[in-house]
C-alpha cells in the first residue's frame, strides 16, 4: 500500500522548483536580451541559487516558518546542528539542547532543514498515543529498513497497521509468551552449556567471551522457535547463513556508514556498486529466502498443537479467509517473519549484553541479583537440576522484583533503540506549539529516558533501586525504551521474559568481570538501528 504523503510546510521552494523556474528565466532572458543562453542561465543561476540558499538558512527559519515559536538550538541554520549529530552518541546534544532550552527543541540539519525534539509529557501522549497515524515514519528513513525488515507490522502505516496490529496482538499476549517461555530456557541454558564446554576444553575456570555475537546468536533461535517454530541453530552452527546475513547489515566500516547516511536523501545511490550495497543485497536475499520458505511450510502443515506465534497467525488468518473476510496475504505474512526476525533479536541481545556489561561495572547489583535467582530457582545453581525441563515450567521471572528493577533500569539507561523520527501528515499541534504538517520530529529515547526533568538529579546514574521509589515527577512517557501507544513495541512483553530468563541463566553459572584488555564499550557506542557497541562487549566470565 503506498505511504501517505506528508503535506509540504508552507512557503518552501524545493531546489528543483527553484531550477526549473531559473531555467525558464533564462530562456525568456536570452530571447529578449543580447544574452546567450548559456550566459543567461549563468547570471540567472549565480543569483538565484545563493538567493535561494540565503532563504532556506536564514530568511524562512528565522521570519517565516511556523516552527520559529519553538526553542531554537542557537547556531546558523546552513549547516546547523548537524556536526554535534554526527560526531557525538545519539540524543547526547538533545540532553544539553532540552536542558537549556525546555521539552521541545526545534534545530537543523543543513540548508536550514528544521528538525523538532520532543520531550514534553503531553506532547508525547498526543503523538505517541492520541494521534499516532497523523506521524507516521518518514519515507525516507523507511527505505533501507524495508530492504532487510519487509513492509511488516514495523514499517506499514494507518490501515494497513492497525489490520496488521490486530492480527498479531494475540501471539503476544502474556499467556502466549507463558507458553513460550521453556523455548527460551532450553535455549538460554544451552548458550551457557557451550560456554562451559569451551572452558573445559580449554581446561580453565575463566574465560573471555565476547557476549554480544553469543546473544545475537540465542535470541536469533529462540524468536526462530518461538517466533515461527524454526529451529535455526546458530548457537551451535555460527556459520548459518541467516546469521551471516545480519552480521553483514550491521557492518560498521566508515564507508558503510558514509553511504548509510546518504541513502536516506539519495536512494540511487543504493545501486552504486559498494560494499555496503552487495552486503545489503546479500543479507536481503537470504532472509527473504527464509521468511519465504518459513510461511510455505507453516502454510502447507499447520498443526493446531504448535504454540508459535506464526502459528496462531496462519490458523487465525485461514478462519477469517474462510469467513470471506480479507485476512492479511502471503507477502505480508512474509514481511511479518522478516520483521520479527530483525525486530526481535537484536534488540534483546544488545539489551541484554549492555546488562551484563553494567552488572560488571555493578558488582554489588550483580551479587544482589544473583542471590535473588538463588533464592527463588535454587535448582538453576545445581548441575544435576539445572536442565530439567519440569523445572523450568515453575519459574516465572517476572516474581523476581530486583530482576525486574535491574532489567528496566538497563533498559533506561542504555535503550537498544535510542531514538525514532516521524513526519506530521497534516497540520497538528504539539505541547504548546503548531507544527505543519511536513514537520519532521524525533522522538529520542537516549535523551528522554536520562531527563533529570524526569527522572531527578540521579538520571544519569545507573540505579536499579530508582524504580521502588521514584520521583513525583516521573511519568509513563520519561521510559520510551519500547515507545508508547498503538505504535509501541509490540515484543515487549517477549523481550522482557527473554532477558529475564538469558539473565537468570547466565548469572546462576557464571560471575562476570570487565576484561580490562578491551575498551570499555559504552566509549565505542555505535548506532544503525541498534544502539550497539562498535566491537561487541567482551567480558570475563568464571565458573561458579
Ligand atoms: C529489548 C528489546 C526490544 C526493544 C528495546 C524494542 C524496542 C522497540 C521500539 C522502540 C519500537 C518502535 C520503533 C519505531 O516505531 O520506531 C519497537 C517496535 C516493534 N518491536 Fe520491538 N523492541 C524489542 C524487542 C522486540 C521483540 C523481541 C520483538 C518480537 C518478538 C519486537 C517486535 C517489534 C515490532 C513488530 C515492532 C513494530 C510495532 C508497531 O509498529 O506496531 N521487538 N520495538
Amino acid at each position: 500500500m503506498a505511504a501517505p504523503t506528508p503535506a509540504k510546510t508552507p512557503y518552501q521552494v524545493s531546489f528543483t522548483g527553484l531550477i526549473l523556474a531559473s531555467t525558464l528565466a533564462a530562456g525568456v532572458a536570452s530571447r529578449t536580451t543580447s544574452l546567450d543562453t548559456f550566459t543567461a542561465l549563468l547570471c540567472t543561476y549565480a543569483i538565484t541559487i545563493p538567493a535561494w540558499i540565503l532563504y532556506k538558512s536564514y530568511i524562512y527559519p528565522f521570519y517565516v516558518s511556523p516552527l520559529r515559536a519553538v526553542p531554537t538550538v542557537p547556531g546558523f541554520p546552513l549547516w546547523g546542528q548537524f556536526l554535534d549529530i554526527i560526531t557525538e552518541e545519539v540524543g547526547v546534544p538533545q540532553r544539553r539542547w532540552h536542558k537549556e532550552l525546555g521539552p521541545v527543541v526545534r534545530y537543523f540539519f543543513p540548508l536550514g532543514a528544521e528538525r523538532l525534539s520532543i520531550a514534553d509529557d503531553n506532547a508525547l501522549k498526543h503523538m505517541m498515543v492520541k494521534n499516532p497515524y497523523n506521524f507516521p515514519k518518514p519515507v525516507r528513513a523507511k527505505k533501507w529498513m524495508l530492504r532487510i525488515l519487509g513492509e511488516g507490522v514495523l514499517l506499514a502505516e494507518g490501515g494497513a497497521h492497525v489490520h496488521q496490529r490486530k492480527a498479531l496482538t494475540p501471539g503476544f499476549s502474556i499467556a502466549s509468551i507463558r507458553t513460550l517461555a521453556p523455548i527460551f530456557w532450553r535455549k538460554a541454558i544451552l548458550m551457557a552449556d557451550l560456554w562451559e564446554q569451551e572452558m573445559n576444553v580449554a581446561n580453565v575456570k575463566t574465560k573471555s567471551f565476547e557476549v554480544l555475537e553469543w546473544l545475537n546468536r540465542t535470541t536469533l533461535d529462540i524468536i526462530g522457535e518461538a517466533g515461527f517454530g524454526s529451529d535455526i541453530n546458530s548457537l551451535e552452527h555460527p556459520e548459518t547463513p541467516l546469521r551471516e546475513a545480519y552480521r553483514a547489515v550491521f557492518v560498521f566500516d566508515l564507508g558503510s556508514r558514509i553511504l548509510h547516511g546518504l541513502q536516506a536523501f539519495f536512494p540511487m545511490t543504493k545501486y552504486l556498486p559498494a560494499k555496503m550495497n552487495r552486503d545489503m543485497e546479500f543479507s536481503r536475499q537470504i532472509i527473504l529466502g527464509k521468511a519465504t520458505n518459513i510461511i510455505k511450510e507453516k502454510e502447507a502443515s499447520v498443526n493446531p498443537a504448535d504454540k508459535d506465534i506464526l502459528s496462531l497467525l496462519v490458523r487465525d488468518n485461514m478462519k477469517l479467509q474462510a469467513a470471506g473476510e480479507k485476512g492479511l496475504t502471503f507477502e505480508t505474512m512474509r514481511d511479518q517473519v522478516m520483521t520479527f526476525l530483525g525486530a526481535g533479536h537484536d534488540t534483546t541481545a544488545t539489551g541484554v549484553a549492555w546488562t551484563l556489561h553494567l552488572l560488571c561495572k555493578h558488582q554489588d547489583v550483580q551479587n544482589r541479583l544473583r542471590e535473588e535467582i538463588r533464592a527463588h530457582y535454587p535448582f538453576l545453581f545445581d548441575d544435576a537440576t539445572r536442565h530439567d525441563p519440569e523445572l523450568f515450567k515453575k519459574i516465572d521471572p517476572d516474581q523476581l522484583p530486583y530482576m525486574d528493577n535491574v532489567c528496566r533500569e538497563s533498559l533506561r539507561y542504555i535503550p537498544p533503540i535510542p531514538m525514532t523520527v516521524r513526519q506530521s501528515l497534516a497540520d497538528d499541534k504539539l505541547g504548546d506549539y503548531f507544527v505543519p504538517g511536513g514537520t519532521t520530529v524525533y522522538v529520542l529515547a537516549n535523551t528522554i529516558n536520562r531527563m533529570p526533568e524526569y527522572w531527578g538529579p540521579t538520571a544519569n546514574t545507573f540505579d536499579p533501586d530508582r524504580w521502588d521509589h521514584l520521583p513525583e515527577s516521573y511519568t509513563t512517557n520519561a521510559f520510551q525504551t519500547f515507545l508508547q501507544g498503538p505504535r509501541g513495541c509490540i515484543g515487549r512483553k517477549f523481550a522482557e521474559t527473554e532477558m529475564k530468563t538469558l539473565l537468570c541463566s547466565l548469572l546462576s553459572k557464571f560471575h562476570f568481570e570487565r576484561d580490562e584488555s578491551v575498551t570499555d564499550p559504552e566509549e565505542l557506542k555505535m548506532w544503525r538501528l541498534v544502539l550497539r557497541p562498535r566491537d561487541g562487549v567482551t567480558l570475563k566470565a568464571t565458573k561458579i
